[in-house]
């Protein structure tokens, strides 16, 4: 007879026996959760059952038999174990609904079960093994049911064994996702989502798209019929703009359906770009096409078909915006606009929209709807970042990665010059649309995070996904760190004379009047000079260097602390702005800096304060290097008082000879950087000879929240990248106005070595080509006299001044290309806003 029958009953009368009496603890319902202290005659039983001394071998045998007995022991109590429970399951599922009470015993043969993996008594996947069975025999609402258990013990039953159990974990999840319908089961879908997503770690490879396949079943059906996308085509090709026929504008009249929107619109430069409802169905549909397989657009064609449909997408969409704000202010439209109102509030509180309704008679209802034409954009927002992510300057960025991941690099296809502008004017063109919609500036934010983030995502499946988990910390390194923890904060030294009072030791020795004198000493109620902190922490870091033991670190680092807390407590009273600058507490530089601009100090102490112009966008000005920037922002910041707050940029490079921290560039190490970049502190980030660079939105908001105008210098790529980032700003380009003053000024400032001199002038030279072609600007203005060219960029600020092609085409580059420009510039300016009235 088979010797391992007796073992199945035996544990088979143990299980019913802890399953009977789990129910007497927990009687109905899955909360809450039993534990290994319910089941204690149960592990004793097994201890009984399966002695682990039933099968010891002989003493003469070696240790490899007896490891091997010892495996062979458990692979049987596993066995025995696991052909009981799966009995008692089958039996259980057989006669029990989900729905009735008597089901807790499922839980409760669940909880038995974990308590039992988590002792090493049984197979450690046994209880997933047994879920995906429940799962399989369940339907949508028992399976939902199923999930409460394993979201309530997600915690428990995946912190021990986990290798064993994560495939049977992923196979139970996708097997459920792919019964679940995205549209139907949204909730639910998301529930096995963030149980996947909070049970796998963050940098598991497993949940890695890494060969970038796209979800290409997911199609958007839709009627193709009333347009011709070869017309569409051929229409682009012929003038690049999409264009309306009259007889399509007419039409409008005669859409049909729900009358929700209206293409009406009085102004005509929008309505003159936008197709009538009818024949924007198929093209705005079409689109769907390309968001779920974006890689489509790498044929020419296609890529045109879907830049003529984003565009007449985009220009209905403002067309019905317009005509919504229009009649929001008209007293005869008030019904509708109460309807609209009511719609748009309705689609507030549920605005999801799990999968596309492509019914024509919906279509007018749908657009008319603000969150559905934000969603669209969203994706078209999506969408153009991938396209840029082609260009030749991309692609730059990926030549340091170490590992690529080429299936999702896409290394031969490049996106033209053309289309870079067409897709980077198309984003600035949603940016200004979202922005200028109902809370536009915060649904913008959230866009541009979104975005980011994501570029973050795809950068680390190109690097084929280096783990980012930070190794765990030693029991030794814990232990020392929990006792040096214990020891200061239990260090009772006693002081002769307590902290913050000063010694009164010569009132007993001294008479009264002389005591009294005494007291009146200044130097017992002064407060130290601030200036006296920096050379003694400048000391400490110099004695940190030398530390030759870890007792002397510690100890000048207390020290240092000190010093440092006590600089701030100071600094705190008399210099309070310079706190923003600090971002580690090991470098206070910032606080002793004398403040430069008058934005570090309160306004009261003022003058007579600036003007503030009405436009309180953020001011950029970019230009190449030598041209006068510094100069002119310093002469804004004198002649404006309190107006404008100057933005340092932060770095990871060292400072170099003559440059003071806080006030060149706020000098931080890599980790600080990544974590501003992580923490999407940043309003635009810039990667040079190996060292970043970047502003602190942070502070920009600061000076924003001070009623200040936050001031920036930057080069053209960090302009690109705060507008990649969709930062709103006023972006002023300087132009030198001859290739020899800019050489002169260069030789002059003695920032540059001569060797160099060749290199800075031709990327000075590309710089101003660009500025006149590209739109990064808002103007340009060239800096030949220092007053003139101030004039000028005052006249800009406070809206006195020709914009960008005024100036370029007053400017009027030299047709050979050469940095050049006209020596009458300025004047011309200074004429023209003369005229305007400033
Ligand atoms: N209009 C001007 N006429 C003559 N010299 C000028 C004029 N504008 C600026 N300069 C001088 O040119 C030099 C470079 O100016 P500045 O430092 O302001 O340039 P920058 O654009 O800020 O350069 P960088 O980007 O390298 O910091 C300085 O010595 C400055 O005094």
């Amino acid at each position: 007879m088979d010797f391992q029958v007796p073992q199945v009953a035996a544990f088979s009368d143990a299980l019913k026996g802890a399953l009977e009496h789990a129910q007497t603890v927990k009687p109905a319902s899955i909360e809450p959760e039993l534990t290994k202290a319910d089941f204690e005659q149960l592990f004793s039983e097994v201890h009984s059952i399966f002695p682990t001394s039933q099968l010891s071998p002989q003493p003469d045998n070696a240790q490899a038999a007896d490891e091997k007995t010892t495996e062979e022991q458990k692979g049987r109590q596993n066995g025995v174990i696991e052909t009981v429970a799966r009995d008692l399951f089958s039996s259980l599922i057989a006669t029990t609904s989900i729905e009735s009470p008597e089901f807790v015993q499922v839980w409760n043969l669940f909880d038995i079960l974990a308590a039992l993996s988590d002792n090493e008594q049984c197979e450690p996947a046994l209880l997933f093994w047994l879920i995906e069975e429940l799962l399989d025999s369940q339907t949508i609402s028992g399976c939902s049911t199923t999930f409460d258990f394993l979201e309530s013990r997600r915690e428990r039953i995946t912190a021990k064994h986990w290798k064993q159990k994560q495939l049977v974990i992923l196979r139970t999840c996708n097997e459920l996702l792919r019964r679940l319908s995205r549209a139907e089961d949204t909730g639910f879908c998301g529930r096995v989502f963030i149980f996947m997503f909070q049970s796998f770690p963050l940098g598991d490879k497993s949940s890695v798209n890494l060969r970038g396949e796209y979800h290409t079943e997911n199609v958007t059906a839709f009627k193709e019929t009333p347009i011709k996308p070869e017309d569409a085509a051929d229409k682009m090709d012929v003038d690049g703009v999409t264009s309306t026929p009259k007889e399509e504008k007419d039409s409008n009249s005669k859409s049909v359906g729900a009358k929700a929107v209206s293409f009406d619109s009085k102004d005509k430069s929008a309505s003159e770009k936008s197709l009538d409802t009818d024949a924007l169905y198929p093209v705005f549909w079409s689109l769907q096409q390309y968001f779920s397989q974006p890689t489509k657009l790498f044929e020419p064609q296609t890529l045109n078909k879907f830049k003529y449909s984003l565009d007449a997408t985009l220009a209905a969409f403002e067309t019905v915006a317009q005509s919504q704000r229009s009649s929001k202010s008209s007293d005869d439209t008030k019904d509708s606009s109460k309807k609209r109102k009511a719609l748009e509030v309705d689609a507030s509180d549920d605005n999801f929209n799990p999968k596309y309704l492509t019914s024509r008679d919906l279509f007018e209802l749908e657009i008319s709807d603000l969150f559905f034409r934000r969603h669209i954009l969203i994706q078209a927002a999506i969408i153009l970042d991938f396209l840029r992510s082609l260009t030749d300057t991309a692609k730059v960025r990926h030549r340091n990665i170490k590992q690529p991941n080429r299936s999702v690099m896409y290394s031969d296809q490049f996106l033209g010059e053309d289309d870079d502008k067409w897709a980077e004017s198309m984003r600035e063109r949603i940016n200004h649309y979202i922005l200028a919609g109902p809370d536009g500036p915060h649904v913008n934010r959230i866009i541009a995070a979104v975005t980011s983030r994501d570029k973050g995502w795809a950068r680390w499946k190109m690097e084929s996904c280096p783990q980012f988990e930070r190794p765990s910390i030693s029991p030794a390194e814990f232990n020392t760190a929990r006792a040096s923890a214990k020891r200061l904060a239990t260090s009772k030294r006693l002081r002769p004379t307590p902290m913050g009072s000063l010694n009164l030791d010569f009132l007993k020795d001294e008479d009264e009047e002389i005591a009294m004198e005494k007291f009146k000493d200044p130097a017992r109620y002064r407060l130290p000079d601030l200036a006296t902190f920096k050379d003694k922490i400048a000391e400490d870091d110099l004695e940190l260097d030398f530390a030759k033991t870890d007792t002397d670190r510690a100890q000048i680092v207390e020290a240092k602390a000190s010093k440092t807390w006590r600089a701030l407590r100071i600094a705190s009273r008399i210099r309070l702005a310079a706190f923003d600058r600090i971002d580690d507490w090991q470098n206070i530089e910032a606080v002793f800096q004398e403040p430069k601009h008058a934005d570090d100090e309160p306004q009261e102490e003022e003058g007579e304060a600036g003007r503030h112009p009405d436009d309180k966008r953020p001011i950029i000005v970019s230009g190449p290097s030598g041209v006068g920037k510094s100069a002119l922002v310093d002469l804004l910041l004198e002649r404006q008082p309190g107006v404008f707050s100057k933005l340092i940029q932060h770095t990871t490079r060292k400072p170099k000879a003559g440059e003071v921290d806080g006030q060149d560039y706020h000098f931080v190490d890599s980790a600080a950087f990544n974590v501003m970049l992580d923490g999407d502190q940043l309003l635009e980030f810039t990667t040079r000879d190996g060292f970043d660079y970047g502003s602190s939105r942070k502070m920009a908001d600061l000076a924003i929240e001070s009623g200040k105008i936050p001031l920036m210098q930057l080069d053209r790529e960090a302009v690109q990248s705060a507008k990649e980032n969709l930062y709103v700003a006023r972006v002023i380009f300087i132009s030198p106005p001859s290739r020899e003053e800019l050489e002169s000024r260069l030789k002059k400032a003695g920032s540059c070595p001569d060797d160099k001199l060749p290199d800075l002038l031709k990327a000075a030279q590309e710089e101003v080509d660009q500025s006149k072609s590209d739109g990064l600007y808002d103007t340009v203005l060239v800096n030949e006299e220092l007053e003139a060219a101030y004039k000028s960029l005052e006249e800009f600020i406070y809206g006195c001044a020709p914009t960008t092609n005024g100036a370029n085409e007053k400017n009027g580059a030299s047709a050979d290309g050469d940095i050049t420009m006209q020596d009458t510039t300025n004047r011309q300016i200074e004429q023209s806003s003369e005229t305007n009235g400033c």
